[in-house]
Order: C-alpha cells, then sequence, then structure tokens
C-alpha cells in the first residue's frame, strides 16, 4: 500500500508537533521531499553561491532527479514516521552517547521493531562515502553487532542508494605524502570491509537506488539485497583505473558462475568491463534477492522485514555463521589481496587522471 494523500496531510502536521528540532540534514530532506511529492523534479533556478540558504534547499530538493511524485511522498510519511517513533517509542542511536562524541554526521542509524537501520545520508553527493563516512559506517555495523535488535539493514537516503566511494577522497593528501595517503587508505578499506565479513547478524540492503563501487561490491557479503526498479549496480573500476574490492573478485564469479563452473562472465563483463545492470539483471544473475517496483518498495520491504525481525534471534545468528563460518578465512585473504593491489592502483596515472577528470568536472561514469 502507498502513503495516501491523507497519510501525507497527516505526516506535514506530525512534522509541526516534532518535540525535537530534527536537525539541518533531515529539514532539508523533508523540504527535497515535500517539493518532490507536490510539485515533481526541482523546477526552480539554482541560487547563487552566496545566497547559502537557498542553494541548500535548491541541492536538497535537485538531488531527487526523477524520483516519482508517489515515492516522494511515500518516503516523505515514512521519514515523519521514523521521526516521531524515534522520539517516541524507539531510540534514535546516538554513537556519540558511547563515545561521549557527537552523533553520525554522514548516517541516519535508527532502532525499532527489533531492526536497526543504517542509512546513508550525503543526498546532495548521492551517498559518496567519504573517509569519516568509512569510520562511521565501521561503528555503526559494531554498534548493531551488540544492540538488541534481531537484523541490521543498511540503506540510502534520497534518490541513490550510493555512489560508492567520494572521489574527493583523493585530495585529502596527508603530510607524508600520496603513497602515505594510499597506504592509510588501504588500512581502512580492509578493516571496513572486514567489519561486513564478520557481522554476526542477518544483514540486509535495501537498495532505493543506483548503486556504484564499493556499495555494489560488498553486497556479495550481505545475507538478503532487495532492490527498487530503479536500482542500477555499477563497478566502473576500468574506467577509473581500478581493480575490484569488497570481495567482489571471489564472490561475484561464485554468486553469478554457472554451477559447473569456476569462472563467470557476467561478473568479469561486470568487474572488468564496468557493466551496468538493471534491478532485474542483478536479481537474474543472483545479486539481488528480490526487485519490488518503486512505488511500492519501502512498503513491500519493511513489511517483510518487520516479520522476519520476529523470528528467534538466536537462532538466525547461528544459522548466519553456519551459513558463513566456512568462507570467513578465505574472504578475509581476498580482502587482503584486493586492498594491496588497490594501494598501488590509486598511485597509478590511470587512476589519477580519471579521478582528476572527474573532480575537474571533465568526466562523469
Ligand atoms: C591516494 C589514495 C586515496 C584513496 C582513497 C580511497 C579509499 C577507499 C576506496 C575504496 C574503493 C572504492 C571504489 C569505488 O567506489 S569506485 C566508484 C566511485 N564512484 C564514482 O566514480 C561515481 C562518480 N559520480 C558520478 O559519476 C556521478 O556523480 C553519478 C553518476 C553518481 C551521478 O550523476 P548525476 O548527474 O545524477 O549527479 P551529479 O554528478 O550532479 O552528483 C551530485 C553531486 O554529487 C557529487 N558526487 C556524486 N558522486 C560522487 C562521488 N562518488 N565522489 C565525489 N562526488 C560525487 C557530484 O560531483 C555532484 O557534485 P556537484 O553538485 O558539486 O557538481
Amino acid at each position: 500500500m502507498r502513503a495516501s494523500q491523507e497519510d501525507f496531510e497527516s505526516a506535514m502536521n506530525q512534522v509541526k508537533l516534532l518535540k525535537k528540532d530534527p536537525g539541518n540534514e533531515v529539514k532539508l530532506r523533508l523540504y527535497a521531499l515535500y517539493k518532490q511529492a507536490t510539485e515533481g523534479p526541482c523546477n526552480m533556478p539554482k541560487p547563487g553561491v552566496f545566497d547559502f540558504i537557498n542553494k541548500a534547499k535548491w541541492d536538497a530538493w535537485n538531488a531527487l532527479g526523477s524520483l516519482p511524485k508517489e515515492t516522494a511522498r511515500q518516503n516523505y510519511v515514512d521519514l515523519v514516521s521514523s521521526l516521531t517513533s524515534s522520539s517516541e517509542s524507539s531510540t534514535q542511536v546516538k554513537p556519540g552517547a558511547d563515545r561521549g562524541q557527537q552523533e553520525y554526521e554522514n548516517l541516519v542509524v535508527t532502532s525499532e521493531d527489533g531492526i536497526t537501520k543504517i542509512m546513508f545520508n550525503r543526498p546532495t553527493r548521492k551517498n559518496a562515502i567519504s573517509t569519516q563516512m568509512y569510520q562511521e559506517i565501521m561503528l555503526a555495523l559494531k554498534a548493531a553487532s551488540k544492540d538488541d535488535s534481531t537484523i541490521t539493514v543498511v540503506t540510502g537516503n534520497g534518490d541513490y542508494y550510493c555512489s560508492g566511494n567520494d572521489l574527493a577522497n583523493f585530495t585529502d593528501i596527508p603530510p607524508g605524502g600520496v603513497e602515505e595517503k594510499a597506504k592509510q587508505s588501504a588500512i581502512m578499506l580492509r578493516d571496513f570491509v572486514g567489519t561486513f565479513i564478520d557481522f554476526p547478524k542477518p544483514l540486509v540492503a535495501v537498495v532505493n537506488g543506483p548503486a556504484v563501487g564499493i556499495s555494489v561490491t560488498i553486497l556479495g557479503l550481505f545475507d538478503a539485497v532487495y532492490a527498487s526498479d530503479r536500482a542500477t549496480f555499477h563497478t566502473p573500476f576500468s574506467h577509473l583505473g581500478l581493480s575490484p574490492e569488497g570481495c567482489a573478485s571471489y564472490t561475484f564469479p561464485k554468486i553469478m558462475g554457472p554451477a559447473k563452473s569456476c569462472f563467470s562472465f557476467q561478473a568479469t563483463e561486470m568487474l572488468i568491463f564496468g557493466k551496468k545492470l538493471t534491478a532485474g539483471e542483478a536479481c537474474a544473475q543472483g545479486l539481488v534477492t528480490e526487485v519490488f517496483p518503486d512505488s511500492t518498495f519501502q512498503k513491500e520491504v519493511w513489511t517483510r522485514l518487520k516479520a522476519y525481525s520476529k523470528l528467534p534471534p538466536n537462532s538466525m545468528r547461528i544459522s548466519k555463521q553456519v551459513i558463513r563460518n566456512m568462507e570467513k578465512e578465505k574472504l578475509h585473504a581476498v580482502n587482503a589481496e584486493e586492498s594491496s593491489v588497490l594501494q598501488e592502483r590509486w598511485l597509478s596515472d590511470e587512476c589519477i587522471n580519471a579521478t582528476m577528470n572527474f573532480l575537474s568536472k571533465k568526466a562523469k561514469l
């Protein structure tokens, strides 16, 4: 069932009654979804760079791209519902409380109905993963592995699931120079992927829109992947002078390969030639569990997840161990090898030129 006009209006009223200021990121998101739901794609001229407030609003609305009005209305209702429930029955997880520091800057993490939801929250950058965001995702996963929830879900805010590594990560060079940056990044990447390999509870990706790069490769480490039919799956490593990570060099041929072969041309077409798959194609290849029409995606997926979250948690955790443990050692070895190969790749002319072309706006995928 989609959110009706009545649900939408009721959500608008609830926003006015919120006891706690939800913060600027969420307010911008509410604004953008409201505009998209009522007027469709952004139709305002872009404000000047010094008109900060209107520029931020325009960016947020424009970032929703061609998201259908009905989906925006549903997302608005879902967001308001998560805000009202987080201030009432559910817990808005604040890792800062554990760490004695601030909340996540690039994620919205909520825990409700036995499900911890980790939502990428940089919609104006298509949820590209900055260095800080890699750290926040690792922290959020570690917290989720110990909390009371039964299932952990990863999803994206806005029209994208995630556009992969933030290419601006290449510009933040420490005093030790680019070699030092590559070394630190390889360690970070290995730890990041390792957190997914070792994650002890059922881990589900709710892929709300296009997914790129590392956000695609790590899907092979999830226990279920539900995708909207707007989602696409793209690993343009050769276009960027890179090579696969996230254990995809091992998991993708295994997932996509025909039963009698140790090799899969579908996997190589994705990982070497950068072929972008539609959600339907990714499902046919086994990378996606099930595809849903975008208009009913959120409703159907969350109804199903809520039912799954009521299953006995220990049984689910043990089943995951039984299914995954035999592979863990191999996955850690693959992860170490992929990270070490990338450490070299990041210093190559092919990678540096491709990254600079993107950052100087000469090229997109
Ligand atoms: C020295 C070594 C350092 C290494 C550090 C690495 C650390 C770990 C690495 C792990 C390995 C990961 C690999 C990958 O993930 S590879 C994939 C990388 N991703 C991309 O190449 C995507 C690039 N983005 C695009 O091509 C397009 O933006 C996209 C097709 C995703 C969307 O296009 P669209 O036209 O719809 O939207 P915009 O381009 O206008 O996007 C809005 C703004 O967001 C910025 N953006 C989007 N994606 C990224 C990104 N991945 N990195 C940085 N910025 C991104 C985009 O530039 C727009 O910004 P402006 O509004 O300022 O123009």
